[in-house]
């Protein structure tokens, strides 16, 4: 059974050692979890209900509690690159300067979600039924919708009334709201984009889609601070189920597998606090269950022999099941680049990178659970399409550029505008102090281009080769062009007149105001294409590298999640979307792992 209302770290307490005898079993527990991370948290917590299996969770980062960074709203951006985060990178990119992008993932209890922009977006109702067109059959939009409104708590704010109960579930453990911190540029942006056609919507979350502009839905817990999965779902009367054991600073290294009945059986995890510590063994009298997110999920499956052949035959890994996609169409957001205008004095949050009213700040909100660091860093965005007759796109220059419509259906958008109240900079570096702005990105909401994630060697040590193939699509960098020139006029509507300081034209190409200084009517579309090239960003919303298929030859998973070809794994995380989503994937997650848990009980109960 398991033991904790703490977290255990050390593995003779809940795993058993590897011994020369390899017929000898390791601890054992109806499922093992691989990955405390966003699903993980969530299928831990909801499979742990049942008092008669026994559950444990394994994670390779440490406990979130003590992580200020975590809890801090606007402080999230300090926990990427840090302990908190494994820090992959991309292979250079082709078609942006060869340039490595960097590819951030939780390593703490909660994962990505500990770390994240606390955006909560149910995205398209859209891309559910195009998961069912892809082969994913019991995925469309009414099935999944249960399972969003039962995991969260949203919590009415009357500062916004189109912010409504009924598109949210309002008795789960997971919060959600919008903090009573506004940054001054928000509603502001909102009608900067009215004025541009675009509608101005009371929830990014209502059946009828996410098209138009908004405020978004926060994952805060209304006094201030980060709900993260962890502790939503993590809380202290779960941790102290007898039956459910957490397991931190626990590096899982394989899946272990049995051939007896000739297909290969998921058996257990082996597990180690580093490469060359002992290795521990645990083992799973029902299922191993994969959590380990968009990268985490296909390194693990490939070192552990589940892969395309050729690749494993290659590094000397024994291939337990050939299976060609995992790895593939891994697809992430990237915007093109940071625009960044510059703002009257007062209007942002850049003032808070000044050492002083940082401080007075950080006070504020640890002795209140008040103010700016309650903001969220990125309040609102437009999902918008490119065959809307209402919004200009093109310049004088020329015409528009055209594209393909790559929505998942026609009440779905194919481009986000995301805004920041402050100077973000490249987000390679603290940005730069002194100066007031704002910074706005677009990105291909439902990009064409599919990258991989393989390996570089056989071990989990070694992190693997992730290739998100940025704009391979020649349509995936017109529609980010056409977002840009859409951020141009954005700037330049009257609404923005008050609010910030632009120049009628500017050229220079190295100053942090370009292009957002030019005029969308004379920058010419080599220049964007080349800012573009220069300055493209991830967005940090990998999916679909473990994905579900009706076949073996379209998917990694079946419906059910279960690995194809393999008895007694699934996958449950962002890896097995079908398909990208039309918006930011926390929410989805989240809403699968739900679902997953309802589909593994369903079947113990038969
Ligand atoms: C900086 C940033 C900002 C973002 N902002 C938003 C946002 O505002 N809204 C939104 O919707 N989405 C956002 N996202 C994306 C979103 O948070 C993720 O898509 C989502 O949380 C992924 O959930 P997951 O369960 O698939 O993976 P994760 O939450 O990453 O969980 C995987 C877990 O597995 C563990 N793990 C992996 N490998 C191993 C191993 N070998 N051994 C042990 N443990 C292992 C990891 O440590 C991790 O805890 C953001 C992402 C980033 C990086």
């Amino acid at each position: 059974m398991g033991a904790s209302h703490s977290f255990l770290s050390d593995l003779s307490q809940f795993a058993t050692p590897v011994s020369g005898d390899r017929e000898a079993k390791g601890r054992e527990y109806d499922y093992v979890i691989a990955g405390g991370g966003t699903a993980g948290c969530v299928l831990a917590s909801r499979l742990s209900e049942d008092p008669n299996v026994t559950v444990l969770l394994i994670e390779a980062g440490g406990s979130h509690e003590k992580e200020l960074f975590t809890r801090l709203p606007l402080g999230w951006p300090q926990a990427v690159k840090t302990h908190l985060d494994w820090q992959f990178q991309s292979v250079p990119q082709s078609r942006s300067a060869n340039r490595q992008f960097a590819v951030p993932r939780g390593k703490v209890l909660g994962g990505t979600s500990s770390i994240n922009a606390l955006i909560y977006q149910r995205c398209s109702p859209e891309d559910f039924e195009e998961w069912v067109r892809l082969g994913a059959a019991g995925w469309g939009y009414e099935d999944i919708l249960p399972y969003f409104d039962k995991s969260e708590g949203f919590v009415p704010n009357p500062k916004y009334p189109g912010m409504k109960p009924e598109y949210h579930g309002t008795s789960g453990p997971w919060k959600t709201g919008v903090p009573d911190e506004e940054s001054p540029v928000q509603k502001a942006l909102v009608e900067a984009c009215e004025e541009l056609g675009v509608k101005a919507i009371g929830d990014f979350n209502s059946p009828e889609g996410n098209l138009g502009a908004s405020t978004f839905t926060s994952t805060a817990d209304g006094k201030g601070s980060r709900s993260s999965v962890a502790n939503s779902y993590l809380t202290p009367s779960v941790r102290n189920r007898p039956n459910l054991t957490i397991a931190i600073h626990t590096v899982i290294e394989k899946i272990l597998f049995s051939d007896a009945s000739g297909t290969p059986q998921a058996v257990g995890l082996q597990v180690s606090k580093s490469q060359d510590a002992p290795k521990f063994r645990v083992m799973a009298r029902k299922e191993v269950l994969v959590c380990a997110g968009a990268v985490g999920t296909p390194h693990l499956l490939l070192v552990s022999g589940l892969g395309p052949k050729e690749q494993l035959d290659k590094l000397g890994v024994k291939v337990v099941k050939d299976i060609s996609q995992v790895g593939e169409k891994y697809y992430d957001h990237v915007a093109g680049g940071a625009v960044t205008a510059r703002a009257k004095p007062g209007w942002t949050y850049d003032y808070l990178s000044n050492p002083l009213s940082g401080l007075f700040a950080l006070a504020k909100w640890y002795l209140t659970g008040k103010g700016p660091m309650t903001a969220m860093a990125a309040p609102g965005a437009a999902f918008i399409r490119t065959d809307d007759k209402n919004i200009r796109f093109d310049s004088k220059l020329g015409g528009e550029l055209p594209v393909r419509d790559l929505a998942a259906g026609p009440k779905g958008p194919d481009i986000e505008v995301l805004w920041f109240p402050l100077i973000t900079g490249d987000l390679s570096g603290p940005p730069p102090r002194g100066l007031n702005g704002i910074t706005i990105g677009a990105m291909a909401i439902k990009p064409e281009t599919g990258g991989t994630v393989t390996l570089k060697t056989g071990s989990i040590y070694d992190k693997p080769l992730v290739d998100p193939n940025v704009y391979e699509s020649e349509n995936d960098w017109r529609v980010v062009a056409l977002g840009m020139r859409f951020i141009l006029r954005l700037v330049r509507t009257e609404r923005m007149k008050g609010i910030l300081d632009l120049k009628p034209h500017a050229t220079d190409q190295s100053n942090i105001f370009w292009p957002g200084d030019a005029d969308p009517d004379q920058i010419t579309d080599d220049e964007i294409k080349s800012y573009i090239r220069n300055n493209s960003l991830p967005i940090f919303h990998p999916t679909s590298s473990a994905r579900m298929g009706a076949t073996q030859e379209t998917g990694v998973v079946d419906p059910s999640l279960k690995v194809f070809g393999v008895k007694g794994l699934r996958v449950v995380d962002a890896s097995v979307f079908p398909s990208q989503v039309s918006g930011h994937p926390a929410a989805v997650v989240v809403a699968v792992a739900e679902k997953a848990a309802d589909l593994i009980k369903a079947e113990t109960d038969i």
